[in-house]
């Protein structure tokens, strides 16, 4: 496949090389070939950027643009989204390796977010509230945070941006995005659209380059006023120590070692084949992937089987192939990455019931495969159940009691997300009341729509996205009290 795209960083208004005239080769993880030669932007392609963003907040009209309007450039960017929605599809599978499938699912949700903040772009004029003064009116209004810092991570490059791109964009902000320097194409076609869209120069800027350049410098600069990044927990630490520089408002979506708590008393089938959908879209690359099952243990065995059996008729492949229901991991680096999680599982005594390692299939040995993987016999204490593996791994632990299942879930320096598959409505409630988590669903897994927030509990994150919480993270609250009949005081 032909990537016809610009191939540039967009700053200011201009499709520009990087000014080191650096660049970067983009490979197909599926076979390691070239599909791209990009900018590689660093600090100083990232200050022009911030520039080119505080001057159209400051002296641009952007800010002041009537919501309506700035709602219909939105609105124009879904619309050109499901217009190309194929070839962004097709970008995103050649970059990451996911499915066409997924891709093409990814790409509806992505308009879809752009459709719904273009629908309350208008709806959070604020409102008159009671004074206890006499002859006042007092008012709340929302106002743009200013200038935006965007990081987005590569397992969704832009399902990521658009929950950050659509809500900055409605409320007035300006922004530069910068996404994983190993993903970047849909990003790129993203661009195209907003200008075709018609977001004025200077609004949103594009960098492109490494986390410890452009990354560091969007999180530190001073003329930043707020930081939303994605990603890992150890790169959102170094961030948030970053943007203490001059306090920005700081969102951090950060990683997840998410439970799914199956109990005897659930629709089997149902619960087996949610908990394989669970993981195993984008090879486990999810950071709400399912990845810790805790399973009733008068059902255990039989679940691990039944998983197990299905697990080993995955057909792992090209994305554009018809028939692949999984495909590469994304690096050389995170491959390695997993097969040591792995190891240090069966150092500490959990037992592989199935995978563990990369495939035979000769036609799989020039991309970055790992075989789906499950571990028996887990504890909590493990590596494998306490850390984010980030690849095609589940880990079963075993319950009795519901209190049992409960404090196993908790037991994580992680919130972001859990399931709890039964078939009693007032266990599953009782249970996700104690469930320590952004999301709990019961008898689901892994849906997310624009309307509901997003986010984590503990150390997977701070703030929202999407719904109504995801546009307050891109405004500031301002009171403004005006006295009718002001008197003097006459204390001084
Ligand atoms: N909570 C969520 O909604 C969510 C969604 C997707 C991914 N994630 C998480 O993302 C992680 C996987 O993505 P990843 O490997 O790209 O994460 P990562 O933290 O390595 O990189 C994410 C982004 O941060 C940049 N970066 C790296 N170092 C930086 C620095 N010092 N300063 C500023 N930016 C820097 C990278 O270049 C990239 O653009 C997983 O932990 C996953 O759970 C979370
Ligand atoms: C938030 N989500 C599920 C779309 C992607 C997580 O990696």
């Amino acid at each position: 496949m032909n990537v016809n795209l610009k191939l540039k960083q967009y700053i200011n208004g201009k499709w520009v090389d990087a000014n080191s005239e650096e660049t970067r080769t983009i490979i197909n993880p599926f076979n390691q070939e070239t599909i791209a030669i990009v900018p590689e932007g660093d600090e100083t392609d990232t200050q022009a950027a911030i520039a080119a963003a505080r001057e159209a907040f400051d002296h641009g009209e952007w800010p002041t643009t009537p919501a309506t309007e700035r709602g219909a450039i939105v609105r124009r960017i879904a619309e050109l989204i499901e217009r190309d929605k194929e070839e962004l599809a097709n970008l995103e599978s050649l970059d990451t390796g996911k499915t066409v499938e997924e891709s093409r699912g990814d790409m509806d949700d992505i308009a879809g977010v752009f459709r719904y903040y273009a629908e309350i772009a208008d709806k959070n004029g604020g409102e008159i509230i009671d004074s206890p003064v006499p002859n006042s009116i007092s008012k709340v209004v929302h106002e743009p945070v200013g200038v935006c810092g965007q990081i987005t991570p590569w397992n969704y490059p832009l399902l990521q941006a658009s929950w950050k791109l659509a809500p900055a964009l409605a409320t007035g902000n300006t922004l530069i995005i910068k996404p994983s320097e190993i993903t970047p194409l849909t990003h790129i076609k993203v661009f195209e659209l907003m200008e075709e869209a018609g977001v004025p120069a200077g609004v949103a800027n594009l960098v492109l380059g490494a986390g410890a350049t452009v990354g560091a410098e969007l999180s530190s600069n001073e003329d930043v006023d707020l930081i939303s990044f994605t990603g890992g927990i150890v790169t959102g630490k170094k961030i948030m120590q970053a943007a203490s520089s001059n306090v920005k408002k700081l969102a951090l979506e950060l990683g997840g070692k998410n439970p799914n708590v199956i109990f005897a008393d659930a629709d089997f089938d149902l619960a087996v084949d949610q908990a394989l959908n669970g993981v195993f879209f984008h090879a486990g690359q999810i950071c709400s992937a399912g990845t810790r099952l805790i399973v009733e243990e008068s059902i255990h065995d039989e679940f691990v089987n039944a998983l197990v059996e299905r697990v080993k008729k995955f057909k792992l492949g090209s994305g554009f192939e018809d028939d692949t229901q999984m495909g590469p991991l994304i690096s050389a680096d995170h491959l390695a990455k997993v097969e040591k999680y792995v190891e240090a599982g069966i150092e500490e005594g959990a037992t592989l019931a199935v995978g563990g390692k990369r495939p035979g299939d000769p036609e799989l040995q020039n991309g970055f495969f790992f075989l789906p993987t499950i571990f028996t016999d887990c504890t909590t204490d493990m590596t494998v159940v306490q850390e984010e593996g980030f690849g095609p791994i589940i880990t079963v632990e075993k319950f009795t009691k519901e209190e049992e299942a409960v404090k196993l879930a908790n037991d994580s320096i992680y919130g972001l997300a859990g399931g709890v598959f039964t078939n009693d409505i007032a266990k599953a409630e009782r249970c996700a009341a104690k469930m320590r988590m952004g999301t709990v669903w019961i008898n689901e897994f892994n849906l997310y729509f624009p309307h509901a927030p997003w986010g984590g509990y503990k150390q997977s994150g701070i703030g929202r996205e999407l719904g109504k919480l995801g546009i307050e993270e891109y405004t500031e609250t301002k009171h403004i009290f005006q006295n009718l009949k002001p008197e003097q005081i006459n204390w001084f």
